[in-house]
């Protein structure tokens, strides 16, 4: 469409604000989820429970447009992304986002199972508050699984949608020299791609912003009385700084290859 309205993509300190706004949801979210006894049951195996939950939902999603064309969330269970191609009516100038065909899903799903699960909280207790008319919450009750499953899944989402957020930060990136971006994309040089719009200051921002998020969220729960474990801090500490090293590296991973595709 020739009269499409021109949207560019914001700055890079715009993103970076919204960026940092996934912070504390995902460190609660993971705090909850730890809180949680883990069922190594629902992880494993061709067709874990994890996913069969997930695909259900993701059914339901589709079908309420929660992955539309800029909406930078993409389903784990389904591929349907349509890449752009740039045409002579829309040329696709720099600041205008370009749908590539990248999901990082399979990486965080990769992530989550290899590594985050395998470090969940093992016991059969949850780490819930001590309330007067609680029944005794040692035995397995299969209502758990579900608010398991559903923290997963809202994890999964939150990883999801914020290392997709870097095909904008890709865009603005893009944006900000188009000169020498367009030679390595050219040259199909993807380490240099990704050397060039790698920023170590601000990576160690995020990590420091997680580490606080995940300090005044495990203090909260101390505070609380909860029934936690001795270690409890430090375990949620580790696992957010795992989780983010871990998500900065997929979010760069996304970066390199939306700008591999920018030029299509
Ligand atoms: C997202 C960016 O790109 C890279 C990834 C980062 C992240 O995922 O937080 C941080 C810095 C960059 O190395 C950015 O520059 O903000």
């Amino acid at each position: 469409h020739e009269s499409q309205a021109f949207f560019a993509v914001p700055a890079l300190t715009q993103i970076r604000d919204i960026l940092a706004q996934f912070e504390a949801p995902i460190v609660s979210t993971l705090v909850q989820r730890f809180a949680l006894p883990v069922k190594p049951q629902l992880y494993q195996g061709h067709n874990p429970p994890l996913q069969a939950y997930l695909g259900a939902r993701e059914i339901d999603a589709i079908l309420h447009g929660r992955y539309n064309y800029g909406t930078l969330e993409y389903p784990f269970t389904f591929s349907t992304i349509a890449a752009d191609r740039a045409t002579s009516q829309n040329t696709f100038p720099a600041g205008r986002f370009h749908q590539d065909s990248f999901v990082g899903n399979p990486n965080l799903m990769a992530f989550y199972i290899q590594t985050l699960v395998p470090s969940m909280n093992s016991s059969t207790t949850p780490y819930f508050y001590h309330l007067s008319n609680s029944t005794q919450q040692t035995v397995p009750d299969p209502n758990r699984e579900d608010g398991a499953l559903s923290l997963d899944v809202t994890l999964l989402q939150l990883l999801s949608n914020r290392a997709h957020v870097g095909k904008i930060v890709a865009e603005a990136k893009f944006t900000g020299d188009p000169v020498t971006y367009t030679k390595l994309i050219k040259a199909r040089n993807a380490d240099s791609i990704r050397m060039l719009l790698a920023n170590t200051t601000q990576e160690a921002s995020v990590l420091a912003q997680a580490d606080t998020a995940a300090i005044q969220l495990s203090n909260a729960w101390i505070a609380s009385g909860a029934l936690v474990p001795s270690t409890f801090q430090d375990t949620i500490r580790t696992v957010a700084m795992k989780t983010f090293r871990n998500l900065i590296d997929i979010t760069t991973e996304i970066e390199v290859q939306y700008l591999l595709e920018r030029l299509h």
